[in-house]
């Protein structure tokens, strides 16, 4: 008996010894020069990422101020290296073999499972073709109907806050931003604005905040541990609803799809371009019709696939796309000057029509996309994201960055450096007239990632950006704030204040 302990023990040293050997220690002398904070034996630098989201996004930021634009830590046996300087950043980024995300996307993957966000490798790129193919401009604009109507719906709430005192912007945003990705993802009106109480709502919010809380304390990493405990039994909830609803409405637009193919005896699912006249498709359409009609060498996407992609773009698309409108609007009302110029361009475009915008007009809204892109610059949607290095990757100047590597990119920091953006805190949209990003680098400027993962839905958040902001200019002013508001940052998988974004609002006339 005590032999077969030894023995078991021995083999246990054996592996752990092999294990360290071949894998670790490789990994420590590659990391060796990387600069970063100092490191206790065994837990590395795990304690001081904070247990929070707020304590975890000051401590990012804290990095690169700290160590400067490659900045190295270890969790236990993990290595991270946070990068904040554009030649660097364009080596992964721009790589396309380096396309797998960062290890803590995996908790994400009890809701979107293999969907775009969190997939890698072949799969990964089949979608991105048949996704990328239904996000084109002509079948963009088949949405602007959807934002216009439910920017009416927004602009009636918050009538509510006219003339009266600051109040926090986002929520009004997110529920805006909830029905228009519904309804473009799936076809579904959720209403969400019009009825506050939406248990679908409340499942997207839980999810997103589950994933980050997980991912922050560690003893809720193991899957046993983590589906025992409450969040984790809550969050199994929350992906039943969602997924009850996403599967419900494929089965449903299929079997109308199916419907209205062999109605016009051609038993056939095309390439949806073409197919949208054949099968006489004269209703809204969303991206779910289109990409059930996808086809990819002879390859349709499988009812799974198709729920994945839509509670993919269903994550994806709204909360980004509420961060930014909310940011937007706090700084408009904090420079009434740049305001004023966005209004310009409006009254040159609308003149005293308040007809409602077309996609002619949103390609006019030149100084308009400057303003939001100078938002993006200064409040990433996304403050931080990553990938995992499946091979060593040289950056020069002597640093390697082995394989195994979590490599985050920190935009946030990145849009602030003096040498890509000079007086980087000055709020300033002209940074983006044509004549003024000549010569700037490309990875400079992230906020919708870049090179071969970049967002699928830039396109469709910026028309959706632009139509909301434009209604919302056209009929209010947007005032400052109490200037003794504070933003208090942090990342709940997006960037937030957890002091609200206040604004005030005043009829134009
Ligand atoms: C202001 C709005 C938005 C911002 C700032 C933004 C930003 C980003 C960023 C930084 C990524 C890369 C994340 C990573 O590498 O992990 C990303 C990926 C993605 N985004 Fe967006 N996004 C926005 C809106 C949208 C919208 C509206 C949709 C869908 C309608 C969308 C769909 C996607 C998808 C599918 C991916 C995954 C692409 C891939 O991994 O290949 N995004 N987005």
């Amino acid at each position: 008996m005590l032999t077969a302990l030894l023995s078991l023990v021995a083999l246990c040293i054996f592996l752990g010894v092999t294990y360290y050997n071949k894998k670790m220690k490789p990994m420590f002398e590659k990391a060796a020069n990387l600069p970063g904070p100092k490191t206790l034996p065994i837990i590395g630098n795990a304690l001081q990422f904070g247990t929070n989201t707020k304590a975890f996004l000051d401590y990012i930021f804290w990095l690169t101020k700290e160590h400067g634009p490659i900045a190295r830590v270890w969790i236990g046996p993990v290595l991270g290296v946070m990068l904040a300087d554009a030649k660097y950043i364009e080596i992964v980024l721009g790589s396309n073999k380096l396309v797998d995300k960062a290890v803590l996307y995996k908790f994400g993957e009890p809701w979107l499972a293999q969907g775009m966000l969190t997939n890698k490798g072949a799969t990964w790129k089949k979608h991105k073709k048949i996704i990328a193919n239904a996000f084109n401009v002509k079948v963009l604009d088949k949405f602007i109907s959807i934002y216009n109507e439910n920017t009416n719906t927004l602009l009636n709430k918050l009538e509510a806050h006219v003339d009266g005192s600051d109040f926090d912007i986002y929520p009004y945003f997110n529920l805006f931003a909830l029905d228009t990705i519904c309804e473009s993802a799936m076809g579904v009106k959720i209403n969400t604005q019009k009825n506050d109480n939406s248990e679908y709502v409340d499942a997207v919010q839980l999810l997103g905040d589950a994933m980050f809380i997980r991912a922050f304390n560690p003893w809720l990493h193991p899957d046993i541990l983590f589906n025992l405990s409450p969040l984790g039994r809550l969050q199994k909830k929350c992906i039943k609803i969602l997924q009850g609803i996403s599967k419900n409405v494929i089965k449903t637009r299929k079997e109308h799809l199916i419907h209205l193919n062999s109605s016009s005896c051609k038993p056939k699912l095309q390439h949806h371009e073409d197919n949208m006249q054949d099968i006489g498709v004269k209703e809204k359409q969303a991206f779910l019709d289109l990409l059930i009609q996808a086809v990819h060498d002879g390859d349709y996407l499988s009812d799974q696939e198709l729920q994945e992609e839509v509670d993919t773009i269903m994550l994806a698309g709204h909360d980004t796309t509420t961060s930014a409108l909310s940011f937007a609007s706090w700084l408009l009302a904090k420079h009434p000057d740049i305001q004023n110029k966005v209004l310009s361009e409006l009254e040159e475009i609308f003149g005293d029509s308040d007809r409602a915008p077309t996609s002619r007009d949103f390609q006019e809204m030149k100084y308009m996309e400057m303003v939001i892109k100078e938002t993006l610059r200064l409040y990433p949607s996304v403050p931080i994201y990553g990938r995992l290095l499946t091979e060593d990757v040289p950056l020069g100047d002597g640093y390697i960055l082995p394989a195994g590597t979590n490599v985050g990119f920190n935009p946030y920091m990145l849009h602030r450096n003096p040498e890509y953006f000079p007086d980087p805190e000055k709020f300033d949209p002209d940074r983006f007239l044509p004549e003024n990003s000549i010569g700037r680098h490309p990875y400079c400027y992230i906020p919708f990632s870049a090179g071969p993962r970049v967002c699928l839905g830039m396109r469709f958040a910026m028309l959706e950006m632009k139509c909301v902001l434009s209604a919302l200019l056209r009929k209010y002013e947007l005032l400052p704030p109490n200037p003794n508001h504070k933003l208090d940052l942090t990342v709940v998988l997006v960037l937030k204040s957890l002091t609200g974004i206040p604004v005030r609002l005043r009829h134009r006339r």
